[in-house]
């Protein structure tokens, strides 16, 4: 549980680092761009993730300042870009396609199946997340039990924590890389989808537009909104339900013996998986589930958090998503600044093609042009 100190710091990381995709979205603007949105809301998540797991920001003016982290020797600029490129790096290895995973549980089939050399770059990813993180570690621990206390990220949490409660390094280590890792490309790759589904639905993107500005007015959107922007959460949750980004859950079991389901016979030793794609777009559960219907929501509210099995974006149970909240009220926050602030337009035809990596991405990526509308947010 997260004290509400924490939890205020949150919201005001999300809320500086809206402000500076905002910012990249009208350089676009005002280069007379369209903006390849992937990259940008990638850009984003990853400061958002860094900042609330680590602790470690970067103002647009200290390109090169360490001095916000009890004087880090390590340049805040290259720590991000590096954390950036391991997780594209695991991303990409998570989505390869490696023979020996489909053969054999053996190490030694395993490498002889191993083609395109995926153990060893596992193995080289594995050696650069020690390294880095081992080193954002130990500095931190070099600060004072004062300082550290008043610091609202995750590692300074644990690193403060009673020597006999702590987690070894390479536990630490781990927790911090899978929060990074899972934590970043999901809330971009989300945000792609609620954008393209704006770009082909102009009238839903002017009905949260408009609730946003009744609600909200002309000053930016901050976390206090949220919960006064029914519309806007409608249209989140019909975004996860038509595409949510990771379809296949691992509330695994397996069959202890043959077993019949239904019309389905599985053999013994079978691993199955639920496949929450299909359950949301299961016509006897979702009328109509191939049109987008945010609306659907206003009749009947569906709790996406993992009590309402029809919708589960996040997982349920014990291997429920850990950084649900997180990831919901960014997602709340920053479609709604973007929204706010932008009028979003068809650059290049939108295409809804899916691609299953570690998540669920838009094949073709969303690129569209952005026209301020005449609200001042500023
Ligand atoms: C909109 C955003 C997000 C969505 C849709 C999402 C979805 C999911 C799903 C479906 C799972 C797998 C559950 C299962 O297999 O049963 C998962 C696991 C996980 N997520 Fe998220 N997530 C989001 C944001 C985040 C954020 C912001 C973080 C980190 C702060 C995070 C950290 C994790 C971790 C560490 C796991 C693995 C948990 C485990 O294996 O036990 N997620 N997430």
């Amino acid at each position: 549980m997260l004290s509400p100190r924490r939890v205020a710091a949150l919201a005001a990381l999300r809320a500086r680092v809206a402000d500076r995709m905002s910012k990249n979205v009208s350089l676009h603007v005002a280069a007379g761009q369209a903006s390849s949105m992937r990259a940008l809301l990638q850009a984003a998540s990853l400061d958002n993730m860094v900042g609330s797991v680590l602790g470690l920001e970067q103002h647009p003016q200290q390109q090169e300042e360490d001095g916000r982290h009890g004087g880090s020797s390590m340049s805040m600029s290259m720590v991000i870009k590096e954390m950036g490129e391991m997780v594209k790096e695991g991303y990409e290895l998570v989505g390869m396609f490696n023979l020996g995973d489909h053969f054999s549980s053996s190490m030694w089939l395993w490498g002889l199946l191993d083609f395109h050399g995926v153990g060893p770059r596992c193995q080289r990813l594995a050696a650069r997340v020690r390294v880095l993180f081992g080193r954002v570690v130990e500095e931190r621990r070099r600060i004072n039990k004062d300082e550290l206390h008043k610091m609202d990220d995750l590692l300074s949490y644990m690193v403060a924590m009673p020597e006999d409660e702590r987690l070894q390094d390479s536990d630490l280590i781990a927790v911090l890389w899978e929060m990074i890792f899972r934590g970043t490309d999901v809330v971009a790759i989300l945000l792609e989808w609620a954008l393209a589904r704006m770009v082909l639905h102009p009238d839903i993107q002017s009905k949260v537009q408009q609730e946003l500005d009744m609600v909200v007015g002309h000053r930016p959107m901050v976390d206090s909104d949220i919960p006064n922007l029914p519309f806007l959460h409608c249209v989140i949750k019909e975004t996860l339900r038509m595409h949510p980004p990771g379809p296949l859950l691992s509330w695994a079991r397996l069959a202890v013996q043959d077993v019949r389901v239904g019309k389905y016979f599985v053999p013994a030793g079978t691993t199955a998986m639920v496949n929450m794609w299909a359950i949301s777009h299961d016509e006897t559960i979702w009328g109509d589930p191939w049109v987008f219907r945010p609306e659907r929501f206003m009749e009947e509210d569906v709790n996406v958090l993992g009590s309402d099995l029809r919708l589960a974006p996040f997982g349920s149970g014990r291997r429920v998503c850990p950084g649900r909240m997180m990831g919901l009220s960014t997602a709340y926050l920053w479609f709604g600044r973007l929204l706010q602030e932008y009028k979003w337009l068809m650059a290049q035809p939108v295409k809804l093609a899916e691609c299953l990596r570690l998540s669920m991405e838009m094949k073709k990526p969303l690129v569209c042009r952005a026209v301020h509308r005449n609200k001042t947010v500023y």
